[in-house]
């Protein structure tokens, strides 16, 4: 089996994709028809042409006006499901699902609509072969009171996800700010992640690390600058939730090639692949695959490492993870020579 094709069929874990940035512009418009909610932009097409992303800041200010679509607990299913059914396609068969509540209550949006719809999709997703769980985040750019608020609006819903995240604007909002919200979620049991080092400084990794005692880093390649924190992350082995083609798309790094995946591997670290925000950054899961393998010239070993790593950095319970390594491994002796 050549490479692509290798890629594209060894079983993956993906545990770095925000629903909303699974919201394709043809959905937007249809659920903004369905809900009669007016869009800025005439078209798909027109959508489609503002997707030109120069940082993080200017893609969350269109993907939190094309969350506005939004309302009933059929949408959120119905987003759901059809990134369940691109999951299913691509041998994803492991999706840990971040979700962003506060983006759906401060329109007035209800938490138990908001979990309901996704929790729904995530339990059919069983059927199509998909292993799906959520992750809650909270909104760096706004405050930790709000954090707080949106747990306790959250807790009802308790077994419907299984941790917390912390996304949105990086630079100026570091992991010290949550250390509170952190601490009452890691006493309730929920896993903890958090986005550290997509545009911020290693810095934000530490603390991330030290301050949350986050399990795992999303994104986390700014750590590549601090030796130090390389060989903690390596040690330790922290798994990476890394997304190429959006930091391709963010312009955190300027073309594929120049990407530091590899330097990340090769360090020992436990990297995985991810797609983030697929409906913006132009790919899902074997798309990120195979573009950054081209650009950047991995091989076979690197795809059986980051398939295994997707397992290992995920939070199913360990007979889980066997299966899954067992499938993978199961791919690789039928097919690589
Ligand atoms: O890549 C991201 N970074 C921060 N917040 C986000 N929310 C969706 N995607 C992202
Ligand atoms: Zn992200």
């Amino acid at each position: 089996m050549n490479l692509p094709s290798l890629l594209a069929a060894m079983p993956k874990a993906e545990l770095h994709i925000h629903i909303e940035g699974s919201l394709e512009p043809e959905l937007i418009f249809q659920l903004a028809q369905r809900n009669g909610v007016a869009l800025p932009y005439a078209s798909v097409e027109d959508l489609r042409r503002a997707y030109a992303f120069s940082n993080l800041q200017s893609f969350l200010d269109i993907y939190y006006a094309g969350a506005s679509v939004l309302l009933h607990e059929q949408d959120f299913y119905d987003m759901a499901w059809a990134y369940l059914q691109k999951a299913a396609a691509e041998n994803v068969i492991r999706a840990e699902i971040f979700f962003d509540p506060q983006t759906h209550t401060a329109r007035g949006v209800a938490m138990e609509t908001v979990i309901r719809g996704l929790s729904r999709a995530c339990r059919d997703a069983q059927k199509i072969g998909v292993e799906a769980e959520l992750i809650l985040c909270f909104l760096r750019h706004l405050s930790e009171e709000d954090a707080f608020e949106t747990l306790e609006q959250a807790l009802p819903f308790r077994e419907h996800f299984i941790g917390v995240g912390l996304d949105s604007s990086e630079l100026g909002h570091p992991p010290e700010k949550f250390a509170r919200v952190f601490a009452k979620c890691r006493q309730q049991g929920l896993h903890l992640v958090a986005h550290a080092g997509e545009e911020g400084p290693p810095a934000y990794v530490w603390a991330a690390l030290d301050v949350l005692h986050v399990e795992r880093i999303d994104h986390g390649v700014q750590s590549a600058k601090d030796p130090a924190l390389m060989k903690r992350l390596a040690q330790d082995r922290i798994p990476l939730t890394v997304c190429p083609l959006s930091n391709l798309k963010l312009c955190v790094f300027p073309t594929l090639a120049q990407h530091n995946l590899r330097e990340l591997l090769d360090a020992g670290l436990c990297a995985t692949v991810n797609s983030d925000d697929p409906a913006y950054f132009g790919g899902y899961m074997n798309a990120n695959f195979l573009q950054t393998f081209a650009a950047t010239g991995l091989d076979a070993q690197h795809a059986y490492r980051l398939a295994r790593n997707s397992f290992e950095g995920s939070f199913a319970d360990a007979s889980q993870k066997q299966r899954a390594i067992a499938r993978l491994d199961e791919v690789f002796a039928t097919h690589v020579v």
